[in-house]
């Protein structure tokens, strides 16, 4: 792997991988990093601390299919567009993908290797060459479970989502902003004045976020002072594509010999990039929470348990405090009232990084026999 492109990377998902790349170095592995855009070929590539030729076309298929590598940001339907064509071509590099496009094919390998390194290993040894990042919600579920799932403990998981706007794009971030901008500019002078009566305040807001004037192009519908239980398109069963993914994703990244069930409910709540999650956990046998804690936080290097106390829950179970960190919190671990083997557990992780940007990064260290 000497020649690697990448597409992608001025977008929030690839300017995260691109951040992570430049802080932990590793750039110093690729002899011959080639940037692309999709918009200003010909323009300038972006500073990773050395020389670099000008950004090429991401449609070139003739400068793609001369690439050992390919590492791709961009979307899903760019990778449509793109990895047909360079088929046709005949290119047979490794193509790294954060889109969801690929991911359920049979030649493609979801990748979380703190989680399925035996399985990146094995398809590796066997010459597959695609190579794609799992959705957010279950790459971080299973970083945060991935004990449990890996000692076989669990019958089944309900996922209940809390998940960020960050998920749905910039605009969203954008958008979520000004309508948290909007609702307070409308109340400000009320707001400032401790006597003036909260009930107004409360109809006012109401008022606003009702009003065609609320700004709601990118989300379709408010989402500042309220949540939308509905994320991606509809599956025909009732549930929606977020929530479909959670089951069949997780069981091909664990390769689970039987599908070990995985549902629940996706909402899109006012977090920025932090999506945090509830789950019921049916264990196939009663273990001691103690046990359950050990085997959690032994799983991988950044999994970590949180104490169930409402001050350590605070301090360190929110997206505030975990945003841009690579700590994946685990946390109101309790056995629920319906019994022994009935598990709580609540997790938040910063949906860029491990959920989007991280696995990328280390699939490309991993090829490049780094990792
Ligand atoms: N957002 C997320 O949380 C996650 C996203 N993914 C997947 O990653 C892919 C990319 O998502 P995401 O990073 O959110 O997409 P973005 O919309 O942020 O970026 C995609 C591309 O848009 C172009 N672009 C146009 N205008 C701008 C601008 N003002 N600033 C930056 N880029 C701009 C860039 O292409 P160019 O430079 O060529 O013009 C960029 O590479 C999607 O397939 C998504 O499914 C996966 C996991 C999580
Ligand atoms: N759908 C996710 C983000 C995402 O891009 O997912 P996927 O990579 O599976 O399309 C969210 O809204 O939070």
């Amino acid at each position: 792997m000497q020649k690697i492109g990448f597409i992608g990377w001025r977008g929030m998902v690839g300017s995260v991988l691109l951040e992570r790349m430049c802080t932990e170095g590793d750039f110093a592995h690729i002899a011959e990093p080639v940037f692309f855009s999709t918009s200003n070929a010909g323009g300038k590539a972006p500073d990773i601390g050395r020389d670099l030729p000008a950004l090429r076309d991401a449609y070139d298929i003739t400068a793609l299919a001369q690439l050992d590598g390919i590492v791709s940001c961009q979307g899903g339907e760019y990778t449509r567009v793109v990895c047909s064509r360079l088929r046709e071509a005949g290119w047979n590099g490794y193509w790294i993908d954060a889109a969801s496009s690929l991911r359920m094919q049979d030649d493609a390998v979801i990748v979380l290797d703190p989680v399925n390194r035996e399985v990146i290993d094995r398809a590796i040894d066997a010459g597959q060459k695609r190579f794609i990042g799992g959705n957010c919600t279950v790459s971080l579920m299973l970083m945060a479970l991935g004990g449990l799932f890996k000692a076989e403990l669990v019958e089944w998981v309900s996922a209940m989502t809390y998940q960020a706007a960050s998920g749905a794009g910039a605009r969203n971030m954008r958008e979520l902003i000004a309508q948290m901008g909007t609702i307070r500019d409308g109340v400000a002078t009320k707001l400032a004045n401790p006597a003036s009566a909260i009930l107004e305040i409360d109809r006012k807001v109401v008022t606003d976020m009702r009003s065609t004037e609320f700004p709601t192009e990118a989300f379709g519908a408010p989402l500042a002072g309220s949540l939308l239980p509905w994320i991606d398109t509809r599956m025909g069963n009732g549930q929606s594509r977020e929530e479909w993914k959670a089951q069949v994703e997780a069981n091909k990244i664990l390769q689970t010999a039987s599908p070990v069930p995985v549902d629940g409910t996706c909402v899109r709540i006012g977090a920025m990039r932090c999506h945090s999650q509830a789950f019921t956990v049916k264990l196939n046998k009663d273990l001691p929470l103690a046990e359950i804690e050990r085997i959690l936080s032994s799983a991988n290097d950044w999994v970590c348990v949180v104490p169930n106390d409402p001050e350590a829950t605070l301090a360190a179970l929110t997206p505030t405090a975990v945003t841009g960190k690579l700590t994946i919190p685990v946390g109101r671990l309790r056995k629920l009232h319906m019994g022994p083997e009935y598990l709580n557990a609540f997790t938040v992780g910063d949906q860029l990084l491990w959920g989007a940007a991280e696995p990328l990064r280390r699939i490309l260290l991993i090829l490049l026999g780094k990792l």
